[in-house]
């Protein structure tokens, strides 16, 4: 599969010296602010490494902070940074493997997303288990080891599911409903809604539409929150008749996605600072929010181990081992961090159940072949994994149609867009994808369909191998009769994406389908007791004939998007499928073959009670300890219809709430 980028004539070395950002000047009071180079070649052990980063001890004695957090990614920063501002009498240390990357280009510049995905740097670049029903292809897997975590190398789209989807939630954790979070999506943002009278008002929406959208908007929007939610400035020629085509096929365009119905299609907001064109992430928003200097971020720094010592009949966590986590320039030996208050787990939706099983946390029958003893035995660590399975097809478009493609076609286009970056941060390099919907499966399938599908889900629930399962077997089906909630998402990316290498002197379009409410579970767990180990994730992709016949038919619909009367004058001919591939038999080969990921693991430690195989209760506690919290995608029970960087950033605001007993859900 292509990269998501919009520009992919530049190598990595070409665009960090064409994007070359200045040091900001100025800015807020930062945190406690480390030197935090890759350069430690001066630094003889890890221990001095620690001092060298702001932490002190008394003589031999262990580091010690009050709140530790590991992991300083989309929610561990939010939660982190959160705790440090609301009491400068504390210490919070965030202990991060990846490095800090302020100002480099591959983050900071919006066009380039996707350039970091894959790039060890940036990125853990994860790969599943071969997947028997993908041919046997091995998924990469992408998940942000920098700091900001995912959020750094995110392709920069916010968005909320539909109220019902955390309503739903609810059912598995007191207070975890739409109602309990919107405070917390609210929090996070600073919004600017899309001006009317310019292209960001998608076709479809009246002025009627319009001025409502933004009398509401101080009930669900946030505008004095760390992080940017933005829109594009750029839009290319096949937008508008994309938007027509999809209302031409009963599919509305929503002015207010994030007001608790996410199904149309939409002007999706951006993570982008627009006053300085720059991505806006956990790093350079929330990790700058303590004015006290009590938060003290750790970077380079592997989590191996939690320390735990058992206190009347549960586990306290005293603390955590660390090792340096580059390979290449690793210090000897390891340290350990002491916490006097908490541990929160935050390392993402692969890597904390990892971090939990190597401490003994888990399913005995996994950890006991790899030597390990179940300190608590928890069988949902690692289990219930939910991924978004992802398909793209490509469109080559008229000679003359604009799309981003010019950026690879056009030289002279190229050179002027990076120079406007350059000078103003706006422009093509300042702009992601725009165009997202999520849609009901009656846009595409028969009634009879529908019902087959219901009785696979009837039948499914009955075999479901456990309670926890069979509940979100029943609430996916339910889904198929609810108006709000999307089954399927459609998005339009204006270039090549799928077709590699692009024809020279050919612009494209992309229309990609996903779906969000997989029945597939996957597992994610250690296959030995080393720590550097990568985990085995297997998402179990299309493994059930509800997930393939969704998704293959969703892919089919994506070429009746493109004959429609409003796009088809723009469009020349399929790419990616070619043409050919017309009869289901042969769709279902060819989603077999591409299908990948929109990289959005979550639920793999699980909020549901013990008893229905949860790993934390609502309070985001891991079971069976006193001071251990998961604050990550881990904790969803059951997936969304969004794409989940404001969900991640919504549960650390929400985790600290509770933390600090300010969440009044
Ligand atoms: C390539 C990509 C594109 C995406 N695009 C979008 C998008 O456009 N819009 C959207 O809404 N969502 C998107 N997502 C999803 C979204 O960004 C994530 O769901 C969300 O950021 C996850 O937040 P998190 O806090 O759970 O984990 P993360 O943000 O991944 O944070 C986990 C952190 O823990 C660190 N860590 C892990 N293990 C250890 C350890 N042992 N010791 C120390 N540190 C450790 C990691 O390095 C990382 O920094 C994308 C994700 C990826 C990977």
């Amino acid at each position: 599969m292509a990269n998501w980028r919009l520009d992919e004539t530049l190598t990595v070395e070409q665009a960090l010296a064409a994007f070359a950002i200045p040091e900001e000047s100025g800015g807020r009071v930062a945190a406690l602010s480390i030197s935090l180079s890759e350069d430690v070649s001066s630094i003889p052990n890890i221990e001095e490494y620690l001092l060298s980063c702001g932490l002190q001890r008394d003589g031999n004695d262990p580091f010690k902070a009050d709140y530790i957090v590991i992991g300083g990614g989309t929610a561990g920063l939010a939660v982190a940074s959160r705790l440090a501002e609301n009491d400068p009498n504390i210490l919070v240390v965030v202990v991060e493997a990846g490095y800090q990357r302020d100002n480099d280009p591959l983050i900071d510049v919006p066009g380039l997303y996707g350039m970091s995905v894959g790039n060890t740097q940036y990125d853990w670049a994860y790969k599943t288990v071969p997947q028997p029903n993908l041919d046997q292809r091995e998924i990469s897997s992408a998940a942000g080891k920098v700091l900001g975590g995912s959020s750094a190398i995110n392709y920069m789209v916010r968005m909320r599911a539909s109220s019902p989807e955390y309503d739903n939630w609810a059912k598995f954790g007191a207070g975890w409903d739409w109602k309990g979070l919107l405070p917390y999506f609210k929090k996070q943002e600073s919004y600017q809604a899309p001006i009317w009278g310019t292209p960001q008002i998608f076709p479809g929406i009246t002025k009627e539409q319009d001025n409502a959208a933004r009398q509401q908007e101080p009930k669900f929007r946030g505008h004095a929150g760390p992080t940017s939610s933005t829109h594009n400035e750029i839009y290319t020629e096949v937008l508008e008749p994309t938007i027509k085509a999809l209302n031409n096929l009963k599919i509305p365009t929503n002015r207010t996605p994030g007001y608790g119905n996410s199904t149309g299609i939409f002007n999706i907001a951006t993570a982008v600072n627009r006053d300085t064109g720059r991505r806006s992430y956990a790093a350079n928003t929330y990790r700058k929010l303590p004015k006290a200097r009590n938060l003290i971020v750790l970077t380079g720094l592997c989590a191996t181990k939690l320390l735990l010592k058992t206190e009347s009949g549960s586990e306290l966590v005293t603390g955590v081992q660390l090792v340096y986590s580059n390979p290449e320039t690793s210090f000897p030996g390891s340290s350990e961090l002491l916490a006097s208050k908490e541990v929160i787990l935050s390392a993402g939706a692969y890597n904390t159940p990892r971090l939990l099983e190597l401490s003994g946390i888990g399913d005995p029958k996994v950890l006991k072949p790899l030597g390990i003893d179940a300190v608590i035995d928890l069988p949902g660590v690692g289990s219930n994994l939910q991924e978004h399975p992802f398909f793209i097809s490509d469109f080559t478009v008229k000679k003359g149609v604009f799309t981003f493609d010019k950026l690879r076609i056009d030289s002279e286009y190229q050179a002027a867009q990076m120079a406007e970056y350059r000078e103003k941060g706006t422009g093509a390099y300042a702009t992601t994808v725009s165009a997202y919907g999520f849609i009901t499966l009656d846009k595409f399938l028969t009634t009879a369909e529908i019902g087959d599908l219901k009785k696979k889900l009837d039948k499914l629930i009955n075999e479901a191998s456990s309670e926890f399962y069979k509940q979100q077997l029943q609430i996916r089906k339910d889904y198929l009769d609810h108006p709000g909630v999307g089954d399927v998402e459609i998005i339009m990316v204006p270039k090549a994406f799928a077709t590699q290498p692009p024809k020279d002197d050919t612009s494209y379009m992309s229309l990609c389908t996903c779906i969000p409410h997989a029945v597939a579970r996957g597992t994610v767990h250690i296959t030995k007791n080393d720590a550097l180990l990568p985990p085995a994730i297997d998402p179990q992709y299309l493994s059930n004939e509800v997930d393939t016949y969704i998704l293959t038919k969703a892919a089919q619909f994506l070429r009746t998007i493109s004959e429609n009367a409003e796009l088809k004058s723009y469009i020349d001919a399929p790419s990616s499928p070619p043409a050919d591939v017309k009869t289901y038999e042969q769709w279902e080969a060819y989603v077999r073959a591409h299908t990948s990921t929109v990289q959005h693991p979550a639920g793999t430690a699980a909020m549901a009670s013990k008893e229905l195989g949860g790993v934390v209760d609502s309070k985001l506690l891991v079971y069976g300890t006193k001071n251990l919290r998961v604050v990550d995608m881990s904790i969803v029970p059951i997936h969304i219809a969004a794409h989940t960087l404001d969900t991640a950033y919504a549960i650390g605001e929400k985790a600290f709430a509770i933390i600090a007993g300010q969440d009044n859900a």
